[in-house]
């Protein structure tokens, strides 16, 4: 099942395309690596997807309901802002609520639900500013899944991330295939492995999609990832 076609997707900026002619289908349900070079397009497909850049031309289609969740980087997050990672996953939910408005029953049990997910239940209290950059990203992954979208865009979640903690974030965006679509933009290989469908960009252009096995560097010149 498809969750999102893009049909010759152009867009750019101030009149300059950036993707010319994207092809791809998202698969629903499943976890979408992008990979490509430094300036292939992957933010910037990954803004077309959000609906924050619209397409010059092409077509995408099946966006999702409500609109899809996407995830802050943690070096958006300023170490000094004085919330918990309650807080923090409960601003998931002001897409339904409004900001700063008391939350429901079914707010709260979408918060904690969404903490679970991503193992951070025990750290519910802690201030974001005491948390390893790896569980910060945690904490923002579950205000992404908060929101309920069906879609949840992620750019470069594990950047500036050691090893331990990236296999961590990995295997939190496996584990949440199935039960929401995932598209993450990512310049490591590892990360890219462990994702259902990859999608490989090259200058605007979509130049190998399908599983990490069929699209790997070694599997037949695709631009490599680190
Ligand atoms: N807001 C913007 N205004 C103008 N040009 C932009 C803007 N955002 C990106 N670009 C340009 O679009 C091109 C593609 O950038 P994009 O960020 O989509 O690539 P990327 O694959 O995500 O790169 P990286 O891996 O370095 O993050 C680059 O040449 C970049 O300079």
């Amino acid at each position: 099942m498809i969750h999102t076609e893009l049909r010759g997707v152009y867009a750019g900026y101030g009149g300059e395309d950036v993707l010319r002619g994207i092809d791809a289908r998202l698969p629903r349900g499943g976890v979408t690596a992008l990979v490509g070079s430094n300036g292939a397009g992957k933010s910037t497909l990954l803004a077309v997807l959000a609906g924050t850049l619209r397409p010059r031309a092409g077509e995408v289609s099946g966006p999702s309901r409500p609109r899809p969740a996407f995830v802050l980087q943690r070096s958006a997050v300023p170490d000094t802002l004085p919330l918990t990672v309650r807080d923090t996953v409960s601003m998931g939910r002001w897409a339904h609520r409004g900001p700063w408005r008391p939350l429901a029953r079914h707010d709260r049990t979408v918060v904690e639900r969404s903490m679970e997910r991503v193992g951070i239940t025990g750290l519910a209290g802690r201030q974001l500013g005491e948390l390893s950059g790896g569980q910060r990203q945690r904490v923002l992954i579950a205000q992404g899944l908060a929101q309920e979208a069906d879609l949840l865009l992620l750019d470069e979640p594990s950047a500036g991330l050691d090893r331990e903690a990236r296999e961590q974030i990995a295997r939190v965006l496996a584990s949440l295939g199935g039960q929401v679509t995932v598209v993450h933009a990512t310049h490591f290989s590892d990360e890219a492995a462990e994702a259902d469908h990859r999608l490989v960009l090259d200058q605007g252009r979509v130049v190998g999609s399908g599983s990490p096995e069929a699209t790997a560097p070694s599997a037949g010149g695709v631009p490599s990832v680190r």
